[in-house]
């Protein structure tokens, strides 16, 4: 069974598929089908008689136990952040939420050398009544949900669920079920072969010659100037001699499908967003975000879900092509001509989990471009990596960038640019922030020790002690 539309290419074939639901009447109805199926589908869920931080350990228990069974994930690190690299992940978040803070272009340049600089000796003080404990990040389910439907991907080997937890009664939801929820689900991108021709030649020369395609040799891009989809790198593949399962594979993660994800609702401006409920440590590829690839052209202007993914005289991936002295002279001449145009990854009719991710002035996530295998604009991927440990419960964010208006800003992080602290902390320099978000990841951090983690350890003990 294909789960990407028949009349698209890919430059990846699909993962595997097994089908849960009737998904074959659902991807072969038009919007309004698909959107009275979901209606169908509705029901109460209600949370068992337990405490609520009882049912995230018992998730978290079940996690540790799949990646204990995995020996491929022996390797991974399912812990916090150990100072060290805590360090250098929040001073990259500090840099981000503070030159989105300073959206003045002017503000931006003549406070470059507090952001980026080494004028960093002092330490300004949080404003006061500022209280770290306000921003935990943790969502609490409501003991009663609405469920949409059980799995939007219809794959049982990567269930999604939706729910809505701003409708207050079933009938309230059905009436509430928006078309931008049935989509098609795609996990990876497609390209249309007669709409986008230069594309559907790349991935044809690509397939074709070995000489274009192969193992790419890694750079990653580590300067923190380099901000959202700015930043990019290459992902081992499947052609590589790890068979894709060394730590330069960055969809390893991703292909697993190890992180179980929701979509909810829980708030009628947002919308829709992501949360999982497990533990994701920091600097972890999380999901994809796929969609159809699409040049400038062809995107609509009241898209909301549009990212770009290729800029024309991008010198950082002349910089890749120049690595590349495998590839034949057509092949480079077509990715030269690619490279002129704009290309983007739109989600409105065929995408994934990823679409759903919220904005937030200071996110958890980060979208990486990603080269797999090649270097066209077909190649490449859009992946979602945590920037922070997410505990769990946590909505999964990304910044959607100063270019994305959002008429107010509904995120209620710290540093909102529509909040009521955004005029101090655009003030601050990077060290400063940093101290900042240390004390609110502190809060989160000792909330999952003492809530989750502590019982879940007195409860073995006394468990070993009755077994004895
Ligand atoms: C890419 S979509 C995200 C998915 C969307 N929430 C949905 O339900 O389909 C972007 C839209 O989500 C809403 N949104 C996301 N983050 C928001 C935030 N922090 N504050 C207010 N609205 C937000 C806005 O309506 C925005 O135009």
């Amino acid at each position: 069974m294909a789960q990407a539309p028949p009349n698209k290419m890919k430059a990846r074939p699909d993962p595997p598929f097994l089908m849960d639901g009737d998904y074959t009447t659902y991807v072969n109805s038009s919007v309004k089908e698909r959107v009275e199926i979901l209606r169908n589908q509705c029901i109460e869920v209600h949370r068992p008689q337990e405490n609520y931080f009882k049912a995230v350990a018992r998730e978290h228990n079940r996690f540790r136990a799949r990646i204990q069974a995995d020996p491929e994930l022996k390797e991974w690190k399912h812990d916090f952040m150990t100072e060290k690299d805590s360090g250098v992940l929040r001073r990259i978040l500090a840099q981000r939420t503070l030159l989105a803070l300073c959206t003045d272009e002017s503000l931006k340049k003549k406070d470059e050398h507090l952001v980026f600089g080494r004028k960093q000796k002092e330490l300004t003080p949080p404003p006061p009544g500022f209280d770290p404990k306000k921003y935990d990040g943790m969502y609490r389910t409501p003991d009663v949900r609405f469920q949409i439907t059980s799995n939007l991907t219809f794959n049982k080997y990567n269930p999604i669920p939706v729910y809505c937890d701003v409708s207050n009664t079933l009938d309230e939801l059905k009436t509430n079920i928006p078309d931008t929820l049935a989509f098609q689900y795609i996990n990876v991108n497609v390209v249309d072969p007669v709409k986008e021709i230069h594309l559907a030649n790349a991935i044809e020369m690509a397939n074709e010659s070995p000489n274009n395609r192969g193992s790419l040799k890694p750079i990653l891009f580590k300067h923190s100037r380099e901000m959202f989809y700015g930043y990019c790198g290459f992902s081992c593949s499947k052609l590589c001699g790890c068979d894709g399962k060394c730590d330069l594979n960055a969809m390893f993660l991703i292909e697993k499908n190890l992180f179980p994800l929701e979509i909810f609702r829980p708030d009628p401006i947002i919308g829709f967003g992501i949360r999982s409920p497990v533990f994701i440590p920091a600097g972890t590829p999380v999901m994809e975000f796929t969609g159809e690839i699409m040049s400038r052209k062809r995107v609509g202007s009241e898209n909301n879900y549009t990212y770009q993914c290729s800029y024309h005289n991008d010198d950082k991936w002349r910089l890749f092509l120049g690595q590349q002295p495998r590839f034949n002279d057509n092949y480079r001449k077509l990715l030269l001509a690619l490279h002129q145009i704009d290309y983007y990854v739109d989600p409105t009719f065929y995408g994934n989990v990823g679409r759903m991710a919220a904005h937030s002035c200071c996110p958890n996530m980060e979208m990486i471009r990603i080269f797999r295998e090649s270097l066209s604009p077909a190649h490449l991927s859009f992946v979602m990596v945590t920037l922070e440990d997410v505990f769990p419960g946590t909505p999964l964010t990304i910044d959607y960038g100063s270019l994305y208006e959002l008429e107010s800003c509904k995120c209620n992080s710290f540093a909102c640019r529509s909040g009521p602290n955004a005029d101090v902390f655009k003030k601050f320099n990077t060290l400063s922030l940093t101290n900042v978000i240390r004390k609110i990841h502190n809060v989160r951090r000792q909330n999952f020790q003492r809530s989750v983690l502590d019982p879940m350890q007195k409860f073995a003990s006394k468990t070993e002690r009755m077994d004895n």
